[in-house]
């Protein structure tokens, strides 16, 4: 049955900025469309630009043509959203300039009031105290993070720190946009809903898992972002071992937000610390040249725009994750990220172990082997692969392997698949934290990654070098072939 949500004040600041009016905006319009915004509920947009509040709507309307299908802009639609949209000048860091806020706020208590930080990190202990000092939180408050948080464990505890003093764990919602994808959602109901799967997975029947989340592009214009960044930093700190996590996790008491998060920490703390002398064995660095994406020339990192000659910094990932429990003693985790490399594609292989014995021709045994790939994108779906008798009669017992295949976009063709943000948003106005990620998993995800970005500190080498529109440095196939195993889209 449908919810009916509360009505809110949601306040976004940094309004004007990409996150904003890429994602944000957009996947408010695709609420109020389907009727999932409270009925009054207002989206009041903060920035230190000088416009007002039709100016704002103009910038949000065009935005929306942009990001959305011409068929999903329905006319009398937009113009009922763009109704409850206002602007306001504030200037984050200056208590002064939130007056202008506070008379804008519906000032009832009981109202909800949503404070959605797309701005730097570095702000958001300020954007909390002047929150508080200029009498802006009510009874029913409460803040949404954007990623990344910190730079490392110490820097990220600094920022929840100041996010602390004003706001309660229970009113922080701390995005990671990868929690609010259908398929990563779906990861719980085939792990949880299917005793198939239940009994199966573990290290008795699991002989390794590969997560990739391969990327197109390159830098986009963000060096000055990405450069203090690099890939582990952008992906691998909070997507990809978020993912590692859903995957991994022992099952929940029940899916309330306290029940997931206390499994997905227990992994994050089962994961075996990568020492120095495992730098060689166990990761992968790397970083683009220029190259060939799609037909067409591109520049390598140290080309793009803006690129300072003295970076280190790495544009690619790979690294062969371990988890120190019951469940997965002896499993590799393989994960894989990059930008530039020949599409985009982020999928979960469950690669499972062989029967113990064999009867079919020996040719044929590298086959038998089941593989459940959970894809999130592009097109959203699980497959099973499994092996059948080839059809015919005279070819003998041959096998052959097929996939069982469920697409979303084919399986629930008149649905449409929401984007992550839509989701996330959504749970937000409903006061359910489960999507998001509690402070205590963003301190262990630091703590692993911090070590060996420490040794890559210590060690001072370059990354290694693959072309724009390859699948990243040789050395990391090579991390798979030494075990035996090789990257899915390999065999
Ligand atoms: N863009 C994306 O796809 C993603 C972004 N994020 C995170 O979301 C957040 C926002 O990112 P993004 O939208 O790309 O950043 P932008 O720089 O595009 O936008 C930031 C916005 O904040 C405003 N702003 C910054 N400082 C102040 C200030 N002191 N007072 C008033 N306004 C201020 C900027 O205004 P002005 O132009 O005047 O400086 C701008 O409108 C970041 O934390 C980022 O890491 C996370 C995942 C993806
Ligand atoms: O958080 C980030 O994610 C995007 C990739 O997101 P996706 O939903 O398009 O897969 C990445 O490009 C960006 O660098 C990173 O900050």
């Amino acid at each position: 049955m449908a919810m009916v949500n509360r009505s809110s004040d949601i306040v976004i600041f940094g309004a004007m900025g990409d996150l904003a009016q890429r994602k944000l905006i957009p996947a408010l319009f695709q609420l109020d469309s389907a009727e999932l915004l409270g009925q009054d509920t207002r989206i009041i947009g903060l920035a230190r630009v000088t416009q007002d509040s039709p100016d704002f709507r103009k910038i949000c309307s065009d935005s929306l043509s942009k990001h959305i299908k011409p068929a999903e802009l329905d006319t009398d639609k937009v113009s009922r959203f763009l109704t409850k949209l206002e602007y306001a000048i504030v200037s984050f860091a200056d208590l002064s300039s939130y007056q202008t806020l506070k008379s804008t706020l519906d000032s009832s208590a009981e109202r909800a009031r949503i404070f959605y930080y797309a701005t730097p990190a570095s702000l958001y202990g300020a954007i909390s105290r002047n929150l508080t000092k200029s009498d802006c939180i009510n009874t029913n408050s409460c803040v949404v993070l954007e990623k990344p948080i910190g730079h490392n464990l110490r820097s990220s505890n600094e920022v929840n720190d100041q996010v602390a003093e004003y706001f309660d764990e229970s009113q922080i919602y701390r995005i990671d946009h990868y929690l609010g994808k259908e398929t990563v959602q779906n990861l719980i109901a085939l792990r949880f809903a299917n005793p198939l799967f239940g009994s199966q997975w573990n290290q008795s029947h699991i002989s390794h898992v590969e997560i990739t989340v391969a990327e197109k592009v390159g830098i986009e214009g963000r060096w000055g972002y990405f450069d203090k960044a690099g890939q582990m930093r952008d992906m691998v700190q909070n997507h990809l071992l978020q993912l590692l996590c859903l995957t991994a996790m022992d099952p929940p008491d029940d899916l309330s937000a306290d029940m997931i998060r206390n499994e997905k920490v227990k992994v994050l703390k089962a994961l075996r610390p990568i020492t120095a002398a495992m730098c060689n064995t166990h990761v992968v660095r790397g970083r683009y040249t220029k190259g060939m994406v799609e037909g067409n020339p591109v520049p390598g990192y140290m080309e793009e725009e803006g690129a300072n000659p003295d970076s280190n910094t790495e544009t690619f990932v790979s690294i062969k994750a371990e988890i120190n429990n019951w469940r997965w003693a002896g499993v590799p985790f393989y994960l894989r990220t990059g930008k530039r490399l020949p599409e985009k594609l982020s999928q979960i292989t469950i690669h499972f172990k062989p029967q113990p014995h064999f009867i079919f021709d020996e040719s044929q045994r590298h086959l038998a082997q089941n593989k459940l790939i959970i894809r999130l994108q592009p097109e959203e779906g699980i497959s099973l692969q499994i092996l059948n008798k080839d059809h015919g009669l005279n070819q003998g017992m041959r096998l052959r392997s097929e996939a069982l295949n469920l697409n979303f976009s084919q399986s629930f063709e008149k649905s449409r698949v929401p984007d992550a943000y839509e989701r996330l948003l959504l749970k937000v106005i409903q006061g359910n934290q489960y999507l998001f990620v509690r402070r205590d998993e963003v301190e262990h995800a630091w703590l692993w990654c911090d070590q060996l970005m420490e040794h890559w500190k210590n060690e001072n080498k370059a990354p290694l070098p693959y072309a724009a529109g390859s699948w990243g440095p040789k050395a990391a196939d090579l991390m798979l072939i030494k075990d035996g195993n090789c990257w899915y889209e390999d065999q």
